[in-house]
């Protein structure tokens, strides 16, 4: 039995954490906010073989980037085995990691969701989608390592998160833009954990305001120009991304901030392209990331 998902990367420009809920369900807990889902993204596949003289029923690999920890994978599987009897299984999960890690691209929600979709595709439990994203969901929440960007890259495109929650408690609004491209840099990695724990209670204003607004507008633009103004807000900008952020502004270039990580993007045209790279590529200790928007969402893949 073996089975393969993918998720996209999801990039949040602003949001308003929703961290209360009387039944202290995972599933009501999340973030309103916005942001996009692009090309790259994680893959996961899993395997399912007959149990045999190993100490544990699963190991979990990364292909590409890596990373620290393996909570959120390890929350998903634990769910997957509350569902049958399968103690006689052992799990191999690899996932394939093509956009680095902690950098504020949401790679523990598309490693949860994507394992989410892998595992049901291989045991055939035949969840409902809804609770396949739930389950990813609750996994990002519960290791403090994302709010909304299951939900987001659950529906993928470039989307309004209108309600907070899991698939099928939280919803979003998509915004159809022209064919655009999105160029990024990654200077440094955020710990969103620590940013949850630490510091989430002092920013709750500004999130809630800029959703409104961005439901009136629905343009890219004025997105971009939000997410610089609630970066400042949360105090994440640092010298370099201004540096850079002043100087695509004086060539008449939007960009966003992703977050949480020490990443700056640009959504532009496709005729904009080669201007914002000349810019990009005076940072030498940048990664750049080239794509577009993916408007699928996660799913299962078949080849
Ligand atoms: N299987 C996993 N693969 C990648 N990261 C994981 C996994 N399980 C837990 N994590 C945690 O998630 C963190 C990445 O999430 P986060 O800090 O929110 O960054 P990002 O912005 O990329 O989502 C990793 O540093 C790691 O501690
Ligand atoms: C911004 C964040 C809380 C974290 O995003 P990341 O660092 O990419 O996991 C996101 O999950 C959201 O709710 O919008």
């Amino acid at each position: 039995m073996e089975a393969k998902a993918f998720c996209p990367a999801h990039i949040t420009g602003f949001f308003k954490a929703h961290l209360e809920d009387p039944q202290r369900n995972l599933e009501n807990l999340g973030s309103m906010g916005a942001g996009f889902s692009i090309k790259q993204g994680v893959t996961t596949r899993v395997k399912i073989d007959t149990k045999n003289d190993q100490q544990s029923n699963f190991c979990i690999i990364a292909k590409g980037y890596q990373s620290d920890k393996t909570d959120v994978s390890e929350y998903v599987l634990n769910e997957f085995l509350k569902l049958g009897e399968f103690s006689d299984k052992f799990f191999d999960i690899e996932h394939e990691i093509l956009i680095p890690v902690g950098y504020g691209l949401g790679s523990s929600s598309a490693v949860a969701l994507s394992l989410s979709y892998a595992l049901d595709q291989a045991l055939n439990t035949k969840l409902d989608k809804i609770k396949i994203g739930q389950i990813a969901h609750n996994a990002e929440v519960n290791c403090k390592t994302g709010l909304g960007d299951v939900l987001a890259s659950y529906h993928g495109g470039f989307e309004i998160r209108v309600k907070a929650g899991a698939p099928g408690i939280g919803s979003v609004e998509k915004i159809i833009t022209d064919k655009i491209v999105i160029m990024m840099i990654c200077f440094s990695p955020i710990s969103t954990n620590k940013f949850i724990k630490e510091r989430l209670p002092q920013i709750n204003g500004l999130g809630g305001k800029m959703v409104n607004k961005l439901l009136e507008s629905k343009n890219y633009e004025h997105f971009q120009d939000m997410s610089l103004e609630f970066a400042k807000y949360v105090d994440v900008m640092t010298p370099r991304m201004q540096k850079l952020v002043d100087e695509l502004s004086q060539k008449d270039i939007k960009c966003g901030i992703a977050l949480f990580g020490e990443t700056v993007f640009s959504m532009i045209p496709k005729e904009k392209e080669n201007d914002v790279l000349e810019i990009l590529q005076k940072y030498p200790e940048g990664s750049i990331i080239k794509s577009e928007l993916d408007d699928q969402g996660a799913r299962v893949l078949f080849n």
